[in-house]
């Protein structure tokens, strides 16, 4: 059996009063490729923040064997700094922070290697977020909303980078996503979260034929 990268069990996690995770279990084994999707407010985000250790669980468990990257939503990225300098960011816990197999595995960013992060393009900036976190050579990459207005030429180019990332070193991904579409097409296995429970989960084929899913995810009539 596969060994299990990210485990949550039974999750619960709150702010204040509010429960914004009510009992999530959800496991991401080595080298699977995993969606989660939901509406706004469904609790996404602070999944991605119990995952990071930013929030702490108020019941259940979650473990995570192995090195996860962050791909956060916003991208994050150090707008004065220079490519190179945003990428060598992402390998800051590690002595090796040369970039030259960044630029082999994403080659759109050699020619923008020098300029300055904040004047790239919406789609340039989420490829030097991904860069980044591929730099730490991780087991995992936790993506949040990637395709965030971003044109489908550009998403297609992300998603496509992904899937040689995963089938050549076994790169696992959680994919956080409203565009549904995307996340069900790239991962083998999908998670459907609403107002802190997941209300559906298994393989993406199945999901993506379920009435339920395509009216409300895919928007199709049920
Ligand atoms: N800092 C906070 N304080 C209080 N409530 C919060 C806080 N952050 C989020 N919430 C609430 O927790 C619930 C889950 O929010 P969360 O941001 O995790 O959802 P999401 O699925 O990431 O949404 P979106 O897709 O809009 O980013 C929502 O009801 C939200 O209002």
């Amino acid at each position: 059996m596969a060994r299990m990268i990210i485990e949550v069990r039974d999750l619960v996690v709150g702010y204040g009063a509010a429960t914004a995770l009510d009992g999530v279990s959800l496991d991401v084994a080595e080298g699977e490729m995993v969606a989660l999707i939901g509406p706004n407010g469904a609790g996404k985000s602070t999944l991605v923040n119990t995952l990071c250790g930013i929030l702490a669980a108020r019941r259940g468990r979650v473990r995570v064997t192995g090195d996860l990257a962050l791909v956060p939503e916003g991208r994050h990225l150090f707008a004065p700094l220079t490519v190179d300098d945003n990428l060598r960011l992402g390998a800051w816990r590690r002595r090796d922070r040369d970039t030259a197999h960044i630029y082999t595995l994403l080659p759109e960013l050699g020619r923008l290697r020098d300029r300055p992060a904040g004047r790239l393009s919406g789609g340039e900036q989420q490829m030097v977020a991904l860069g980044r976190a591929l730099m730490s050579r991780p087991d995992v990459l936790v993506i949040d909303e990637m395709s965030l207005g971003l044109a489908p030429r550009v998403v297609a180019s992300l998603a496509a980078h992904l899937r040689d990332r995963n089938a050549a070193d076994g790169l696992a991904v959680l994919l956080i996503e409203q565009n549904a579409r995307l996340a069900l097409d790239l991962c083998s296995r999908a998670y459907v979260l609403e107002a802190g429970r997941v209300v559906a989960a298994g393989a993406s084929a199945e999901l993506a034929g379920s009435p339920q899913v395509a009216a409300a995810y895919l928007g199709l009539e049920a």
